[in-house]
């Protein structure tokens, strides 16, 4: 059984705040060879900027986080692997690396990651924590995410989406720059944080393994330390012990508001539990006491609603999916002029994956003055994130998730109810500055029937990219991975396919010398025709039904391996370029003698 403790935070704490003072000493001086007005500006802003910093100094000591600072100090001195559980909102993501960092976890220059399922939170409390630290985003906190690196030579505190994560570990397997690493939102249970976790569990026995061997290694109540001599092989613990170099050891915490801490406890062999209780701010829950039948209407009643009715505040709204998001968008555009002209002051942002990056920070500028803010979001905005203004969240209790028929070789995506656990991060989006609401547009009863968590995505996906992603990372057996939750049974085919397609001995190669072919992951059926050159891939054209001919010649047109390709021989690039002449001018490609 996992020990579990909790920590209560009635009342606030005194904490160091050493840090901070010095920044705002530092900030304080002030050009005196400025001119006056421009100088009266200048300690404008600067008075503007003492206060914000006073003010974020307060509110960290506000937060549930903040008494227990030692205690959870302490709880990461003595165990390598540490399960919190706090409340939305309590400061686990923005506090706990700073603490540890205060702590001296970075002292001999090592990093503390932090890994977020989407890329939207990575960035954004990356931002908010450098401002707490008062310093420069890319200094001493930074953030990576894929296309966008805001780190240096000096972050410390790096918050990162998990993917990026696990392409670091092709490049340094035992993730060497790292004396911390937190999993963050672990109860998502993406693909990417299930491989992650059976990753970190085998990088940290090595760590271990190469100063101790594996002696030492506290995982809890069960004696791990023989674990990686013994399961070396067989069990998913994949890293070799490194043979001449010592790794200093790694910590891991995994973390999460709604996490089933005794599964992952359990899959860290009884690893501690910790319980963060209470909340800065409390929401008000409100359910409809009938089912909606169409959740699109019910959605914009509500909008309409709390901004005719209700007090000062922005919306968050979630919803599906693009679609959606834009259908209610118009929806909106057209009621708002048929309101009182002094009501039509309400402003709709969207926020979907698709989007822009620089488009999905709009979500995040304070609305003009006057002016009601609804952001139109998908679960995108679930979970980390903090988007200032939001005191009222509506949530219709429905998403839009991954789904895969083995039989057909189809993945999709459907529309589901939420669990319970998304339907308290969403509402856990208000009350993030004050008391907040939150409208769930269906019954309580409902609500009860809920499942407690989402089915991790592993069951319900293609397992092309994860097949891809651990050949990559040097597992040859596959089924033997050390998962949490092993992939569906359904899916046992498609990895021993898709397994047999790459071999394991060309990825172990790439694991030190990364091509284009390993940082472009896609299908394995897709990419294996990358492997040497044209020949291979025209025989694999021939050779393949229609539809995925027809994929392959896209899929190479638009692959960045494509590149690799077209330096190849003049002799098999017109080859090529006829398979696609045939399909441009939709010749049949099923004629004899030509598929061979
Ligand atoms: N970008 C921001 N702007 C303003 N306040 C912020 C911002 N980010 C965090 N905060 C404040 O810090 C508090 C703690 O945020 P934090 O993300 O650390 O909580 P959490 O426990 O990790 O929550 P969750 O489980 O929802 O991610 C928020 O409730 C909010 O008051």
């Amino acid at each position: 059984m996992p020990e579990v403790c909790v920590m209560c935070c009635p009342s606030s704490g005194a904490r160091a705040l050493h840090a901070e003072t010095a920044t705002m000493r530092g900030a304080t001086l002030v050009d005196a060879t400025m001119p006056s007005v421009q100088r009266g500006s200048f300690s404008n802003r600067q008075t503007q900027f003492s206060e914000r910093r006073q003010k974020i100094i307060q509110q960290r000591k506000s937060l549930p986080i903040a008494p227990v600072e030692k205690r959870l100090v302490e709880e990461v001195r003595k165990h390598d692997v540490l399960i919190i559980v706090g409340e939305t909102g309590s400061g686990k993501t923005t506090q706990i690396p700073q603490f540890l960092f205060d702590a001296g976890f970075c002292c001999d220059g090592r990093v503390i990651g932090i890994t977020q399922p989407r890329r939207v939170a990575a960035v954004t409390v990356a931002k908010r924590v450098a401002e707490e630290c008062g310093v420069e985003l890319g200094q001493k906190v930074g953030y990576s995410v894929r296309f966008d690196d805001a780190t240096s030579g000096l972050t410390r505190i790096k918050y990162m989406t998990d993917g990026l994560l696990l392409r670091e570990a092709l490049l340094d397997p035992y993730l060497s720059k790292y004396s911390v690493i937190i999993v963050d939102e672990a109860h998502e249970r993406t693909v990417h944080t299930d491989v992650l976790m059976g990753l970190l569990k085998s990088v940290q026995l090595a760590r271990s393994s190469s100063v101790s061997g594996g002696q030492g290694l506290n995982f809890g109540n069960k004696n791990m330390n023989k674990l990686f001599e013994k399961e070396n092989d067989q069990s998913g613990i994949f890293l070799k012990k490194p043979r001449h170099e010592k790794y200093a050891p790694l910590k891991l915490i995994i973390m999460s508001a709604s996490l089933d801490a005794r599964a992952f406890s359990e899959y860290f062999g009884g690893a501690k539990a910790v319980h963060i209780q209470g909340r800065q701010f409390p929401v008000d829950i409100f359910y409809t006491r009938d089912a909606e039948t169409d959740y699109l209407d019910a959605s914009l009643i509500t909008i309409f609603q709390i901004h005719l009715e209700e007090g000062p505040g922005d919306i968050l709204v979630f919803l599906t999916g693009q679609e959606e998001i834009e259908s209610v968008e118009r929806l909106i555009s057209e009621k708002l002029p048929q309101l009182p002209q002094e009501s039509q002051k309400l402003l709709v942002v969207p926020i979907f994956a698709a989007l822009p990056s620089e488009q999905q920070m709009r979500v995040f500028a304070p609305s003009p003055s006057g002016f009601r803010k609804v952001i139109l979001a998908t679960n995108i905005a679930e979970t980390s994130v903090t988007i200032p203004g939001i005191k009222y969240v509506i949530d219709p209790g429905f998403v839009k998730a991954r789904s895969y028929d083995p039989g057909k070789g189809m993945e999709s995506l459907i529309i589901i109810p939420t669990s319970k656990s998304q339907a308290l991060q969403r509402s856990g989006r208000a009350g993030r500055e004050g008391p907040g609401k939150c409208f769930r547009l269906y019954p309580e009863r409902e609500f009860e029937k809920l499942e407690d968590s989402t089915m991790p995505e592993i069951k319900r996906c293609n397992l092309s990219n994860v097949i891809l992603q651990l050949k990559a990372l040097g597992v040859d057996d596959i089924l033997g991975f050390d998962f949490i939750d092993k992939p569906s049974s359904g899916n046992h085919d498609q990895i021993v396919e898709d397994s047999a397609v790459i071999p394991c001995s060309h990825f172990s190669l790439s694991v030190f010398q990364p091509s284009p072919f390993v940082l472009w992951p896609s299908s394995p059926h897709c990419l294996s025709v990358f492997y040497d050159n044209h020949r291979q891939l025209i025989d694999r054209l021939r050779n393949s039904a229609p539809f995925y001919r027809k994929q392959l010649l896209t899929i190479s047109d638009v692959n960045l391996c494509f590149k690799c390709l077209q330096t190849k021989e003049e002799e098999n690039q017109i080859e090529l370029d006829s398979f696609r002449i045939e399909i441009g001018t939709g010749k049949s490609l099923e004629s004899p003698g030509r598929d061979g």
